[in-house]
């Protein structure tokens, strides 16, 4: 059955069609994009799905069971098409459901499968070809497994192409992003941590400047964004990108959210040092204890994710604080504020006020670097940890993450200064990064919102440039003189989205969502799945 609407309108289907044994009214609004079923058997719960979150459309054969049973018996023989789609389930998660309906009617049967195929055609903003790095080391090594056998069926399925590379060695993939025909792609994804996401990221981006004649070295060089998307299936130890933009960590709801095509951009930090290029971060940016960390944890590669928890406790336990310099230019620019209570979520309107200033601006000045005149703040002070994020930095090991109320796409990052406090306050305040209290209410936590900041550490104002080593002969020598005590005439290292950095004074600059990522943000969260249908519904009509 099909009702008529006024010129130029789609229709809306509405057929009784066969689901088992039974039949339902099963309607495609195809004005709204929205199909909907009320399942005969289950309480009769009523399912709406927008059709952006349907995956693939498909005749199907039923098979000789299902046609030997009740109704069937009866039918020549039935048509019978099956609707892949997303179910929202709990935590954010994401599942890949089937529903398959029959009818007697063939033409009846076409209608509806190539009215779902047309609405599905429409989808411009889903990716087609797509470009899959595997780190098969990443992680506990589960990447390649993952890859096969949770994601290409879903690629397949919706009938996407792939090119797959396995990577041989760190930088294979960033280097291999530099040579490859890019423009044949809809988008990269990387299979693997952070780390492995950073390759991809630096591989894009670098291959952007360079297109573009940009001199990455220059710290006030206005950067070109970088359009093509990035897709991540986390298969490593933090997973904190994936985390803090989709709200877990599960490869089958990433491969969804890359399927639908979602985008979702995001702040990228340069670092520099004395005018040379050092990296980009998007998530933490940490020096002292998460640089610690970092450095001590690279040595345990072979413990897998458990690395982190056992330099962790060391780390914890040496508690040393590191003395410097910090200047900052607070972000004016942006709304919010690292104490909001509310958190950066799908369609954040902060987020969108900043894309508005950016477009705006880049109206204005085109890519002319424009003279920031905006003051700066200098704290000198002696740190345990300094973390400047661009992101919650939200992973499973902390939940709400490190800056609850950062945003994904606002254009600054959240500067966490953390002072020499006593090993037990610190542990308090750590302990707060994976509850529900509040980590910055201390009196030794100070946090700020800002566009810029500098480090420069005691010991390299002290010693001038070659810091480095000078850090580690002292750093050596203090350690076993003096295994008990906590203060350090040492550099610590910047851990920048997992790996380390070779300079401890560095300059970063937030480049307002310079890249994009094939996700959504975090949803805002339902409570149960019924209820995610019925409100999905009253916002759909
Ligand atoms: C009582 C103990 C409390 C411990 C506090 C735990 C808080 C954890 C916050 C973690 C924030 C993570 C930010 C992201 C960092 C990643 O870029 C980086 C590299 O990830 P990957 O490539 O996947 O390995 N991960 C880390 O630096 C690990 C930090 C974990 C520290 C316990
Ligand atoms: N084939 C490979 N062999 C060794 N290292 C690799 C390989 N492919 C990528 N890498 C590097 O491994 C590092 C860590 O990878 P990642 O996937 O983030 O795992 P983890 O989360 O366990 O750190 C990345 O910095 C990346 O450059
Ligand atoms: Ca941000």
């Amino acid at each position: 059955m099909e009702q008529q609407l006024p010129a130029g309108r789609r229709p809306r289907l509405v057929s009784s069609l066969g689901l088992g044994q039974r039949c339902c009214e099963v309607t495609l609004d195809q004005e709204r994009g929205l199909l909907a079923w009320r399942h005969p058997r289950r309480g009769g719960e009523n399912y709406f799905v927008p059709t952006s979150e349907i995956i693939a459309v498909e005749e199907t054969e039923l098979n000789k069971k299902q046609r030997n049973t009740g109704k069937w018996q009866k039918l020549a023989k039935p048509h019978a098409f099956t609707v892949y789609y997303v179910k929202k389930a709990r935590n954010h998660r994401w599942w890949c459901r089937d529903v398959t309906f029959w009818c007697v009617d063939e033409n009846l049967c076409n209608q509806w499968t190539q009215a779902l195929k047309e609405l599905l055609e429409m989808q411009k903003c889903r990716p087609k070809q797509l470009l899959v790095y595997i780190n098969p080391y990443g992680g506990k090594r589960q990447g390649k497994r993952i890859y096969e056998q949770k994601v290409a069926p879903l690629f397949s399925l919706a009938s996407i192409s792939t090119d797959v590379v396995i990577t041989e060695h760190a930088n294979h993939a960033k280097d291999n992003l530099f040579e490859v025909n890019i423009n044949k792609y809809d988008g990269v994804v990387c299979v693997g941590g952070d780390g492995m996401f950073s390759e991809v990221m630096h591989g894009l981006i670098g291959r952007m400047q360079k297109d573009s004649g940009i001199d990455q070295n220059n710290p006030k060089a206005p950067l070109v964004q970088c359009n093509i998307r990035i897709g991540i299936i986390p298969a490593g130890s933090t997973d904190c990108v994936c985390y803090s933009t989709v709200g877990i960590s599960d490869p089958v709801t990433s491969a969804l959210h890359i399927i639908v095509g979602d985008s979702q951009p995001l702040d990228v930090s340069s670092v520099h040092h004395n005018n040379t290029f050092l990296k980009y971060s998007v998530s933490l940016l940490g020096y002292g204890f998460y640089g610690d960390i970092l450095k001590d944890s690279e040595k345990k590669r072979w413990m897998g994710p458990m690395r982190y928890d056992y330099s962790g406790f060391k780390t914890f336990l040496s508690h040393h604080y590191y003395e410097g310099t910090i200047s900052f230019q607070p972000a004016k620019h942006t709304l919010g504020s690292p104490r909001d209570k509310d958190s950066c979520r799908t369609g954040c309107y902060i987020c969108k006020e900043s894309e508005q200033q950016l477009a705006e601006q880049q109206k204005k000045c085109g890519l002319k670097h424009e003279e920031d005149e905006e003051e700066w703040k200098v704290i000198k002070g002696k740190f345990l940890a300094i973390n400047a994020v661009n992101m919650s930095c939200a992973c499973p090991r902390s939940p709400k993450g490190l800056s609850p109320a950062a945003h994904l796409a606002d254009g600054s990052a959240d500067l966490i200064l953390v002072r020499k406090c006593s090993r037990f306050d610190f542990l308090r305040h750590l302990v707060r990064n994976t509850n529900q209290d509040d980590q910055f209410d201390f009196s030794f936590v100070d946090v700020y919102r800002v566009k810029s900041f500098q480090f420069t550490s005691k010991l390299s104002e002290d010693n001038g440039s070659n810091v480095t080593d000078i850090g580690k002969k002292r750093f050596g020598q203090f350690c076993r003189d003096h295994p008990a005590c906590c203060c350090n005439i040492a550099d610590s290292t910047w851990n920048c989205d997992g790996e380390t950095l070779d300079s401890s004074a560095i300059e970063v600059r937030v480049h307002c969502q310079l890249m994009k990522l094939f996700a959504r943000g975090i949803e805002e969260n339902c409570k149960d799945e019924a209820a995610y249908s019925h409100s999905s519904i009253e916002h759909l009509l």
